[in-house]
């Protein structure tokens, strides 16, 4: 198997250190011969740099080599894999996202409604610039690109760069949500067949089956309904918000019992609960700080002051895995089944060509193959077109510069609607966003 030469760019991230677990953890699967970090904040990278520089050198002594530098020539030269996870603007502007949209009585949240468009066109321009900056340097490269709100940016990045097949995104949402699945049918998360479609952060899985083709889909939903839904991923097991949030896809499911809902479709169909929810001066960024930003601080700083990771609060995390199984079917041809974004092209037959969709695909050394999902039903279908026209002029407004273009995509937002608010919203998103948003005049 050749050994890959893997760049983490946004290497800063809360999620670094997680992956770098998970990295060890598949070193069979993915074997790796070098791993270069790259970031534009020198202090961010560092700490977890150094923590993995001890990291590995413990529990991954056949690395040829690990490095991590600011400089873009130096990091994606000869790079086989760039996992991108960057956060333009970083948690305090996705506090503000947050923050601005519940003052107007709205969704304030990382990916949906106010928050996610205000986040995407922020990611937009940096994300652009980093594809052109990889491409330069690395044009084979495989690009996996989990930076969000990955809907927004798919269709960005598909628009700059439209026949690029090594570019993929993708989102851990799906398996963190099969891993609940595998815990109450007690089996590996990884026999799990999935059916799915729909947009990322807006979609519904099928059918259920296992490796035999044995379909598990209406006991699945009978043993939700009456034993409850709770995330089992290690990294938020026992958070709280979590905890709502799935305890939340069960009332979705007792509402539309026909398909199995993502978490994030919460936001979408009970807009007024979820705000009435929130506290606005401790909103999930608050949180993230608080939490998992936190611990991953503390947890590099004490293994860098002991010189070891034995002991350490660490582990792998299905983010990880799920990114790094990914990469090694399209490294290795595999042709194994994900759940990725893909542009449509008649795979959801009653939905637009250039829709990006999030729907199983096999992951292939051509790329990702994906698997005919057929018509959808009505409801899903008005849902989904009401979120993709609120997607598509949002990627417009950037590239045509056009403020109009925002107030109606959150107009058309399920979590908006009310034409006064969106205008508010707007402005205020404009003020806030000065110097990462286009100028709209
Ligand atoms: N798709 C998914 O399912 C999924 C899952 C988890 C996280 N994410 C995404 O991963 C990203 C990281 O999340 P986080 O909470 O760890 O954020 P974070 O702020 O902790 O880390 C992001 C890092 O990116 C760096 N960065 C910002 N702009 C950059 C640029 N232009 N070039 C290089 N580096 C840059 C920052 O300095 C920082 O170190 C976010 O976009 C988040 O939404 C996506
Ligand atoms: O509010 P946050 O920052 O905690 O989470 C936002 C992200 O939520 C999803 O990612 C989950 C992931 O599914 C799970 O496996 C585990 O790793 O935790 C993550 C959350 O911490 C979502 O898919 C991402 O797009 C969000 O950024
Ligand atoms: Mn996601």
């Amino acid at each position: 198997m050749k050994k890959q030469r893997l760049v983490v760019a946004g290497s800063g991230s809360t999620y670094t250190m997680g992956m770098m677990m998970s990295l060890i953890e598949e070193k069979e699967r993915f074997p790796l011969k070098e791993v270069v970090f790259y970031d534009i904040d020198e202090q961010r990278q560092e700490r977890n740099a150094k923590a993995t520089q001890i990291l590995f050198q413990e529990q991954y002594p056949e690395l040829e080599s690990f490095s991590y530098t600011t400089n873009k020539e130096e990091a994606f030269k000869e790079a086989d894999f760039v996992f991108v996870q960057i956060r333009t603007g970083g948690l305090a502007m996705r506090e503000q996202d947050e923050q601005i949209a519940l003052k107007h009585g709205v969704v304030g949240q990382e990916t949906c409604g106010p928050g996610g468009m205000a986040y995407g066109l922020r990611s937009i321009r940096d994300m652009i610039q980093l594809v052109y900056d990889i491409r330069q340097y690395a044009p084979e490269a495989w690009i996996l690109n989990y930076t969000n709100p990955a809907a927004i940016v798919a269709d960005a990045l598909k628009r700059e760069f439209p026949h690029d097949y090594r570019l993929l995104n993708i989102c851990d949402m799906p398996i963190a949500i099969m891993i609940s699945y595998a815990k109450i049918l007690d089996v590996d998360v990884w026999d799990l067949v999935p059916e799915y479609f729909g947009l990322n952060h807006f979609g519904w899985f099928t059918k259920i089956y296992d490796k035999e083709g044995n379909d598990h889909t209406e006991r699945l939903k009978q043993l939700i309904i009456e034993t409850g839904f709770t995330p089992e991923d290690t990294e938020i097991a026992n958070d709280v918000s979590w905890q709502k949030t799935f305890e939340q896809a069960r009332q979705m499911l007792i509402d539309f019992p026909e398909f199995l809902p993502n978490t994030y479709l919460q936001y979408y169909l009970y807009p007024e609960d979820m705000v009435e929810k929130e506290d606005p001066n401790h909103t999930r960024a608050r949180q993230v700080i608080e939490g998992r930003q936190k611990r991953v601080h503390d947890t590099c700083d004490q293994m860098i002051e002991k010189g070891t990771a034995k002991g350490a609060d660490l582990h792998v995390d299905i983010h990880g895995v799920f990114m790094i199984k990914a990469a090694a079917s399209l490294a290795y041809n595999s042709g194994q089944r994900f759940i990725v974004i893909v542009e449509n092209n008649g795979v959801i037959t009653n939905l637009p060509d250039d829709a990006m969709v999030e729907v199983p695909c096999l992951l292939t050394s051509q790329g990702a193959k994906p698997l005919v999902v057929g018509e959808i039903p009505t409801f899903y279908k008005g849902l989904i077109e009401g979120q993709l026209a609120y997607e598509k002029l949002v990627v417009e407004s950037y590239f045509e510069n056009n403020k109009q273009k925002l107030i109606q995509a959150l107009t058309l937002n399920r979590t908006v609607v009310n034409v006064k608010k969106a205008k508010a919203i707007v402005e205020d998103l404009i003020v806030a966003n000065k110097g990462y948003w286009p100028n709209y005049e």
